[in-house]
């Protein structure tokens, strides 16, 4: 069973917010949808639960349609799980009565209720805290209980919205091992929003980059973060160093480029004469060192530097080109000011384009 948009289509007054969206989603796959702050991550989760209309396009579950323009199907009849960012717990029920809140509603029998109630309780290890209330709990475990809550109905469906976010740094990434497991293992197709993206890479099985209501990629994350397509996905991956550049040659699957004035190898088969803009991943340059296949050497001086524990941060001058950033392992020590040569493997310069504002969304993105 797989959920389906087909040109999803969202205005909020004249503002477009969801811009023709497709994407199938297959069962049991963990989605996150990332991008950043007022792209319509959580207006397309809403969309996807049967809060928001939408006025163009569809959204279906398999054959069924949830959602067209004029049709809302309400949520209830959805078979979805919801968590919130603010875990939306009710305050005056213990861990027990708010989980098993909708089986009540519907009308389950008191034993059934019991049994699946204590299912997902040892599903998110909260077993013993059926008692406790909201304000007895640590925010780690109001969180599960906000999950358990969602598993109880088992749901077709999972739709998180920022869940982790109200959490402190080192408690988000215990959830998130957690969320993984707990969802994971209950096999649940879910949709996952967050901006963060060390939360979406190290969830998702695939991550759908959205920018201004548009898909700007949907792919796995080592390919998305690895192979960004556009130059919006690497400066959202955190790649800084991009240059322009024109194609000099092609040879075999790689380009020779010459980026202001500077030679560079890069990845892709171009066409001579060609404009393009080149992204060189700050992790995947050496230091006074070769690797294999092709790539550029380049003489660098070193400008600043930023201790990360794991790895240092460089700031390294080139001659004809802006600065650029490198990261390598922490037992890399190099001082302010020494002159190092660089090398640029051609795996890592990779080509990006643009994505034009009045162009088609022209991909319909599968995510399995
Ligand atoms: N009810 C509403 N009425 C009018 N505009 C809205 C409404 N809800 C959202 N918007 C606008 O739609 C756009 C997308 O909002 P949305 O909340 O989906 O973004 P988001 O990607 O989830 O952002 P954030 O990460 O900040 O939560 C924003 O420009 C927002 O201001």
């Amino acid at each position: 069973m797989n959920l389906v948009l087909e040109d999803v289509t969202k205005h909020y007054g004249s503002k477009l917010v969801l811009d023709r969206l497709s994407l199938s989603i297959s069962e049991g796959s963990c989605v996150a949808l990332l991008g950043p702050s007022g792209c319509g991550k959580t207006t397309l989760l809403n969309a996807l639960a049967g809060l928001t209309d939408i006025d163009g396009g569809k959204i279906r579950y398999d054959e069924l349609t949830w959602s067209a323009k004029g049709y809302t199907m309400v949520p209830e009849e959805r078979n979805i799980g919801m968590v919130f960012q603010d875990f939306a717990l009710w305050p005056h029920m213990n861990v027990f009565e708010n989980i098993a809140f909708s089986l009540r509603l519907k009308k389950y029998p008191v034993k059934k209720i019991k049994e699946q109630v204590a299912e997902v309780l040892e599903a998110v290890q909260m077993n013993g805290f059926e008692k406790r209330y909201p304000n007895q709990l640590s925010g780690g475990q109001r969180q599960r209980v906000a999950i358990a809550r969602a598993l109880v109905t088992h749901p077709s469906i999972m739709l998180m919205d920022e869940p982790l976010s109200s959490l402190d740094a080192q408690l988000r990434e215990k959830m998130r091992w957690e969320i993984m497991r707990i969802v994971r293992g209950a096999g649940i197709t879910t949709v996952y929003v967050t901006h963060d993206q060390a939360e979406a890479l190290s969830l998702a099985d695939h991550v759908v980059l959205l920018n201004r209501g548009r898909i700007e990629q949907a792919d796995s994350p080592t390919r998305l973060y690895r192979e960004p397509a556009t130059v919006f996905a690497a400066n959202f991956l955190g790649c800084s160093n991009i240059l322009h550049g024109r194609v000099i040659e092609r040879c075999g699957d790689h380009s020779l480029i010459n980026c202001q004035g500077l030679d560079i190898y890069t990845m892709g088969k171009l066409l001579p004469g060609q404009e393009a803009k080149v992204m060189i991943r700050s992790g995947d340059i050496f230091i006074n060192k070769q690797s294999q296949g092709p790539g550029t050497l380049l003489e660098a001086k070193v400008l600043q530097r930023s201790f990360q524990g794991v790895t240092w941060q460089y700031k390294v001058a080139l001659e004809k080109v802006p600065d650029i950033q490198l990261e390598v392992w922490s037992t890399q020590e190099i001082e302010v000011t020494d002159s190092i040569q660089i090398w640029l493997p051609a795996e890592g310069c990779r080509v990006l384009r643009e994505m034009s504002d009045d162009s088609e969304p022209a991909v319909d993105y599968k995510v399995s």
